[in-house]
């Protein structure tokens, strides 16, 4: 196989929680630099513990129990969990469904994106502010003054994944992981974050691995799409082949459904 330019490979991962859930068996993937993978599949399929884990941040009943993980030639298996301690904020973010969760509710948008920003690269404090206020252009925030001085309640969904996005993307990650990032929102701020999220994947050269319900939106942003059922990547390949020739019969189903809700409008 072709190892140019992979900059994530998994290799038969199985993730299982203490309470005897095998939640992801067996998975193998690879990404290659600026690639955008989206992982489709029903509630309960994995999808959200893959991704933790790729991140170090399952919860602390998850555990690998077979396989690896290799971020930039650097393993993370069952044996040395500690090992993408030092990747994650810096060379691999991650965003979460409602911003919320990663920005502190009890702190100023301005203060939040400052301290990690701090704690991820050594700047001066000029350069930190002119970094923030290019990174709220990129995601298309107007009054930035008002912004950084509000709560993250006082701020819109949309808005709020906005933030996220930008603090997420700071730090010029080399991986981006998205886990349902637009799932919260109103249909029509979905399609601009998704768009907003595929440019800014291009433009500052990062991979990304978004999970999503939505095949529609895995059609719309990825260079390749990965099933999920039951814990097993039942498909894994190119978008236009797993779009237009699923081999998994789940795959045809969720694309069935998808056309189905189209035809009924
Ligand atoms: N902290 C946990 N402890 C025990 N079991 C868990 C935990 N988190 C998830 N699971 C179980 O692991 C399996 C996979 O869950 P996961 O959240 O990864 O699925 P998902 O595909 O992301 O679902 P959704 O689309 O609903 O977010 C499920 O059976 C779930 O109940």
């Amino acid at each position: 196989m072709e190892e140019k330019n992979i900059i994530l490979k998994i290799n038969n991962c199985s993730i299982s929680y203490g309470n005897g859930v095998d939640a992801v068996k067996n998975v193998s993937l690879s990404l290659r630099e600026r690639e955008i993978i989206s992982i489709v599949g029903e509630s309960g399929s994995g999808k959200t513990t893959l991704i933790r884990a790729i991140m170090g941040l399952l919860p602390e009943n998850g555990r690998i129990t077979g396989g690896e993980i290799i971020f930039d030639g650097k393993t993370l298996s069952k044996d040395n969990e500690e090992a993408f301690n030092s990747l994650r904020g810096k060379e691999m973010t991650m965003i979460f469904q409602d911003a919320g969760e990663s920005i502190d509710p009890i702190r100023k948008i301005g203060y939040s994106f400052k301290e990690a920003l701090k704690s991820s690269q050594k700047m001066k404090k000029s350069l930190i502010e002119k970094l923030i206020d290019k990174m709220l252009d990129g995601v298309r925030l107007p009054d930035k003054k008002r912004i950084l001085s509000s709560y993250p309640f006082e701020l819109s969904g949309g808005m709020k994944q906005r933030v996220g996005i930008a603090m997420a993307t700071s730090v010029n990650p080399r991986l981006l992981l998205a886990d349902e990032p637009t799932s919260a929102l109103d249909v029509t701020i979905q399609a601009q974050i998704v768009k907003l999220l595929k440019q800014l994947g291009k433009e500052k050269n990062c991979a990304i691995i978004m999970v999503t319900h939505n095949m529609g939106i895995a059609s719309y942003i990825s260079d390749k799409i990965g099933v999920m059922k039951d814990g097993e990547m039942v498909e894994f390949g190119e978008r236009d082949r797993v779009i237009y020739h699923p081999q998994s019969q789940y795959t045809k189903e969720l694309l069935n459904s998808v056309i189905r809700f189209g035809d009924s409008r």
